[in-house]
């Protein structure tokens, strides 16, 4: 079977092509910001990122005709619990217009279904930043209004899950893990046998990251936003995109201030420790929703790169269970992972209608 691969990140599209389980190449197109700047919404994008695909396909020296399936990251759909679905005209409308609002992983679906449909080949999504397995008793927040909401690293966090479970001689639906991603966005996930029963969500729930807050003091907040400062667009930015370490030390590269710390500026030191005593903090409160039985703990994600980050947060978490770092991301084959099961019917694809 051969499958192409894409994954709309919100600075680069990622392309690969897979015959079966292997990946024959990987690329990953940089979109310069005056390039995206001034498109109004994400799915505005479109043919912009269309073009660059189709761009680099025509440079290997691939015809759409030749691929079984088209395979894209799935965006915030209606909450969904994990898989792979076909991709049809209500997910892709759906997509134009995402429930849980924007963010780039929407044009997955999008890139995905019409590249697939003009050469009339099947088109999927895999467990897309909106699935939400969580059990009942983690969905309140204790305000009626505001249930609390899974958007996490789905996709990355069950490919790893999967991998550290067949390191551990079983299957992903026979173990209890965590699993923090580290990124641009933290999700912290007890995977409980093959079920995600709890995360922050990864935009405004717990660990503060390298540029979104996670938790704040809830008054003052409030008290923050009708300052009469900020537009409501300027505090969804403020905590979004321009909080956590970018907030305290100006960069959101963690490369950069492990430069700073090694010359001795104790600012990037403090701000880096709180960001893994935050995710150390998260951990722990993860294990008590799986009872304390936690047969592994994965540090993964970009962030996992840096052995102070995995250091920091082992030596606070290591005595619930045995830390597993997997530095990076595995998004690209989950995705035609997740597209070949079901081409091999071990799985069948899901319809979303949420
Ligand atoms: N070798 C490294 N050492 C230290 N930090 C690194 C290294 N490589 C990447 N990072 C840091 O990882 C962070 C980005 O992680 P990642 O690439 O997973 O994020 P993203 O894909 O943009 O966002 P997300 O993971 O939330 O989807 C940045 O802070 C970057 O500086
Ligand atoms: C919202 C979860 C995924 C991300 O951080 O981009």
């Amino acid at each position: 079977m051969l499958i192409l691969a894409i994954n709309p990140g919100s600075t680069s599209t990622k392309v690969a092509v897979y015959h079966n389980e292997d990946c024959l190449w990987k690329e990953v197109i940089n979109h310069p910001d005056q390039d995206i700047r001034n498109f109004a919404k994400i799915t505005d994008q479109y043919p912009y990122r269309l073009a660059t695909i189709l761009s680099v396909l025509q440079q290997k020296g691939y015809q759409l005709e030749q691929f079984n399936a088209i395979v894209g990251r799935g965006g915030l759909l209606n909450p969904i619990p994990g898989g792979t679905y076909l991709v049809d005209e209500y997910l892709v409308n759906q997509s134009y217009n995402a429930p849980g609002g924007e963010h780039a992983s929407n044009l997955g679906a999008i890139l995905a279904y019409h590249l697939a449909k003009s050469v009339n080949i099947p088109s999927y999504i895999v467990d897309p930043v909106a699935v939400d397995e969580m059990a009942p008793v983690a969905r309140l927040s204790g305000l009626p209004e505001l249930p609390r909401r899974s958007r996490s690293h789905a996709l990355n966090a069950k490919a790893v899950a999967r991998k550290v479970a067949r390191k551990l001689g079983k299957a992903y639906e026979d173990v209890n893990l965590i699993i923090a991603h580290l990124g641009g966005g933290i999700s912290v996930t007890p995977h409980h046998r093959g079920r995600m029963i709890d995360v922050n969500d990864a935009n405004c729930e717990g660990p503060f990251s390298p540029e979104r807050s996670g938790t704040l003091p809830t008054a003052d907040l409030i008290k923050l936003c009708y300052s009469g400062k900020y537009t409501e667009q300027e505090m969804l930015t403020k905590v979004l995109k321009e909080a956590g370490l970018y907030a305290y030390l100006g960069t959101k590269d963690v490369r950069e201030i492990e430069k700073r710390m090694s010359e001795g500026d104790t600012e990037a030191k403090l701000a880096l420790e709180a960001m893994c005593y935050q995710v150390a903090k998260e951990i722990g409160a993860m294990s008590t929703a799986l009872f304390g039985i936690v047969d592994g703990i994965v540090l993964t994600g970009g962030l996992a790169h840096s052995s102070f980050i995995t250091t920091e947060i082992s030596r606070r978490v290591s005595f619930i269970a045995p830390v597993t770092v997997v530095p990076g991301e595995e998004e690209m084959e989950a995705l035609a992972l997740g597209a070949l099961r079901v081409l091999r019917k071990v799985e069948e694809a899901k319809t979303y209608r949420a």
